[in-house]
């Protein structure tokens, strides 16, 4: 049995790239990924992806700009906790990416993702996103 953990991952797109940020501390250290983490209490879950997001990357986005496209799960060998990873997509957004304590952002085309540097998983679900069927 699992003790369930909420968490966000929002990705920024357009046509041709995708924004990744080098994760420089904690949990995922030296793997890109897209921006997130733990959803606080009290906290609605896009709440939450809207505040890592600001938080990660000092980008900020809107809701009504914020698109649910998938739901994770991962466990980990000998730990109680899954988490519950809810992911998110926008291209509609206010400044620029820029580098926070956590990030370190980056624009990749589609064709370059870094899958070496990334958590092995996603090599599997990243090109269903890319192609949009999730
Ligand atoms: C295991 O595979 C994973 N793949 C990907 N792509 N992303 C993952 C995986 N496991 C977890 N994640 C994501 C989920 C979250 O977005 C972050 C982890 O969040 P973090 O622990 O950094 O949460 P924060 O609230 O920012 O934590 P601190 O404030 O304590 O640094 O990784």
């Amino acid at each position: 049995m699992y003790f369930r953990k909420l968490y966000t991952l929002v990705f920024l797109r357009n046509d041709t790239h995708i924004l990744l940020g080098l994760k420089k501390r904690g949990f995922g250290v030296d793997k890109w990924n897209g921006f997130g983490g733990k959803v606080e209490i009290n906290e609605t879950i896009i709440d939450a992806a809207i505040r890592e997001l600001k938080e990660e990357s000092c980008v900020v986005v809107k809701k009504c700009n914020l698109k649910n496209i998938g739901h994770l799960e991962f466990t980990f060998e000998g730990d109680p906790t899954m988490m519950d990873v809810r992911v998110y997509s926008a291209s509609i957004f206010e400044g620029a990416p820029t580098e926070t304590d956590e990030m370190s952002p980056k624009w990749f085309a589609y064709t370059e993702i870094p899958f070496q540097d990334m958590w092995p998983d996603d090599i599997i679900w990243f090109p269903f996103m890319l192609k949009g069927s999730c």
